[in-house]
């Protein structure tokens, strides 16, 4: 059958989901600080995958200055969690901007609590795996506020980091856990230096293809 009998935007709307149809899909997950940045630009240079930080598409709408920058800006400096809607069509947005050349997609930072990874799934497609970078509270904290020196992040001071802690062990964790039941959750020490977290990062790549 061919797609005469739908409107030119239905139309579209099937193409642009097509296009992410066999999209390689990889959730990187850990709290804020515990690397998973740092990991994800080692993973784009070696395997040329499209790094999405739901964080950094948000702040680069909060910088455009838009009405609705405005809103994300009060949110997050907060340090609560914006709407799920939101953050999910600008994921998609990015993603199938990138469809044609990309050999995949690191999901940095989402989601974030388990009907996120829901949403997700319907809207999108389901993740190949999920890279659950770890570190310690003490260690997360330290990285962000020697981040915070530089970073010019709103939200990397001591008490907005407690609250993000907070929040990450009580609705990102139960991520983990949903997704250690289907069986693609490949845990990664992030205690350890740069490089070594990502020799254990390029196994569960490479345990992809
Ligand atoms: N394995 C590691 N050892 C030491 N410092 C690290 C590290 N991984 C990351 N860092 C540093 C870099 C950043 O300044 C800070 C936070 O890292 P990040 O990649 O921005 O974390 P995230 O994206 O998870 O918030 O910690
Ligand atoms: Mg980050």
């Amino acid at each position: 059958m061919g797609l005469g009998c739908l409107s030119k935007s239905a139309v579209a709307v099937l193409k642009t989901d097509d296009k992410l149809k066999d999209a390689k899909i990889v959730f990187v997950v850990g709290g804020p600080g515990s690397g998973k940045g740092t990991q994800c630009e080692k993973i784009v240079a070696k395997y040329g995958y499209t790094h999405l930080s739901s964080g950094d598409l948000l702040r680069a709408e909060v910088a455009s200055g838009s009405e609705r920058g405005k809103q994300l800006q009060a949110i997050m400096q907060k340090g609560e969690l914006v709407p799920l809607d939101t953050v999910l069509d600008m994921i998609k947005e990015a993603m199938i901007a990138k469809a044609d050349v990309s050999k995949g997609y690191l999901i940095d930072g989402y989601p974030r609590e388990v009907k996120q990874g829901e949403e997700f799934e319907k809207k999108i497609g389901a993740p190949a795996l999920l890279l659950y970078v770890d570190a310690k509270a003490e260690t997360m904290v330290k990285r962000l506020m020697k981040r915070g020196e530089t970073s010019g992040r709103a939200d990397d001071n001591e008490e907005t980091i407690k609250k993000r802690l907070d929040l990450y062990y009580k609705a990102t964790e139960p991520v983990i856990a949903y997704y250690e039941k289907r069986g693609i959750v490949r845990k990664i020490n992030s205690e350890l230096p740069v490089d070594e977290v990502f020799a254990i990062v390029e196994k569960a790549i490479d345990e992809l293809k």
